[in-house]
């Protein structure tokens, strides 16, 4: 069935990722709460950018939109499709169809004993795609698609340089045509020298073949320059989604302007926005907003209630704040705010 072309590629609802602590042995009771109450819609061809702090849920976000992990509640809508309702046949089926997914190091995602052809034949046949001669072709077509030269088929993941690793790895995600790619950090294994190549081929691909692409990384350059909108998530929520070009500047959420304003080059030099203390365990994150610990902006009501997922003034841009920042307001006067903030706090 053809979804209806308003259809997200991918839809979730309220997604919880509830893990056991590592820390705390096998009877532990601590839980990791490393996705809470995500709401989150792919569009056909957009091209999604994913920051935070490192522990904040990026790479859970990206594997749960894959069928990589099962939520602990909540829904996973694949084209309008409950994965997680159908049989497991059906869902390695119409994961494996839809979506591709690029991982951080290629060296530990590929099989290092396998060919790079027996590594791009491998979902082909596992899918049952054509005849054996048409997959033989396709691998021929994927290896040009990512720029690797044929000769290259019988080689290791050993014997190749890290790019051309990361290209396999690419290759491979798209051998079965799908229309979602999620890249989670694709480049940071990589050397500085060929991490632009891997994400001008990104780009590339995804203008070429109408992909959609979801993009997690540390470096909020990069995503911000890549993508169309921008999610922002802390301690395992999503707090904010804008538009890239707003985001730097006219974020409303604290946090997603603390994190820009610490973003070397993006803005006029200024100091970082102050923020009070490190990020609380994702075992006990705080009530309410779970940003208010360290927001110079919080007040009773953050640490009571939740904040409402509340739309800005553009299209897609969504932030849960009770006191967001006003409409653009400087990033340097919020520095200052904060520092005030900051000044009144330390102890005397
Ligand atoms: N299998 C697991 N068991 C226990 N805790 C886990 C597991 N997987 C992830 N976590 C925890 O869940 C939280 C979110 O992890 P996740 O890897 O999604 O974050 P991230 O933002 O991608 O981090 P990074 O940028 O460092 O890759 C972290 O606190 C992490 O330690």
């Amino acid at each position: 069935m053809t979804p209806a072309p308003e259809t997200p590629l991918v839809a979730l609802s309220d997604a919880h990722v509830v893990h056991r602590a590592r820390s705390g042995g096998l009877f532990s009771r601590d839980r990791v709460y490393a996705l809470t109450g995500a709401d989150f819609t792919v569009a056909p061809g957009e091209t999604v950018g994913v920051v935070g702090e490192s522990g904040c849920g990026k790479s859970t976000l990206a594997r749960v939109l894959v069928g990589a992990q099962r939520p602990t509640s909540g829904t996973v809508l694949l084209r309008g499709r409950d994965l997680w309702a159908m049989k497991p046949d059906e869902r390695r089926a119409t994961v494996g169809r839809g979506t591709g997914m690029v991982f951080q190091d290629p060296s530990t995602a590929l099989n290092r004993r396998l060919p790079v052809r027996r590594i791009l034949r491998d979902p082909l046949d596992v899918h049952r795609r054509g005849t054996p001669a048409e997959r033989e072709a396709r691998v021929r077509e994927l290896m040009s698609l990512v720029g690797l030269p044929g000769a290259l088929a019988d080689a290791l993941p050993g014997q190749l340089s890290g790019g051309q690793r990361q290209r396999v790895a690419v290759a491979r995600a798209l051998a079965l045509d799908p229309d979602l790619v999620v890249a989670d950090e694709p480049t940071s294994a990589l050397d500085v020298s060929v991490r632009a190549q891997i994400l001008n081929l990104l780009l590339d691909l995804k203008e070429r073949l109408g992909l959609a692409l979801v993009f997690v990384s540390h470096d909020i350059q990069t995503v911000r320059r890549m993508s169309d909108r921008v999610v922002t998530m802390y301690l395992g929520r999503i707090v904010e989604e804008a538009p890239a070009a707003e985001v730097t500047d006219r974020a409303r959420h604290p946090y997603t302007r603390a994190l820009f304003s610490a973003t070397p080059g993006l803005l006029d030099p200024i100091d970082p926005i102050p923020l009070a203390g490190p990020v609380p365990s994702a075992t006990r994150p705080p009530s309410g907003c779970p940003f208010r610990t360290r927001c110079w902006r919080a007040t009773d009501v953050c640490a009571a209630t939740l904040p409402d997922n509340s739309p800005g003034t553009t299209p897609g841009h969504r932030f849960r704040c009770h006191h967001p920042v006003e409409e653009g307001r400087p990033t340097r006067e919020l520095v200052a705010q904060a520092t005030a903030v900051a000044g009144r706090q330390e102890p005397t």
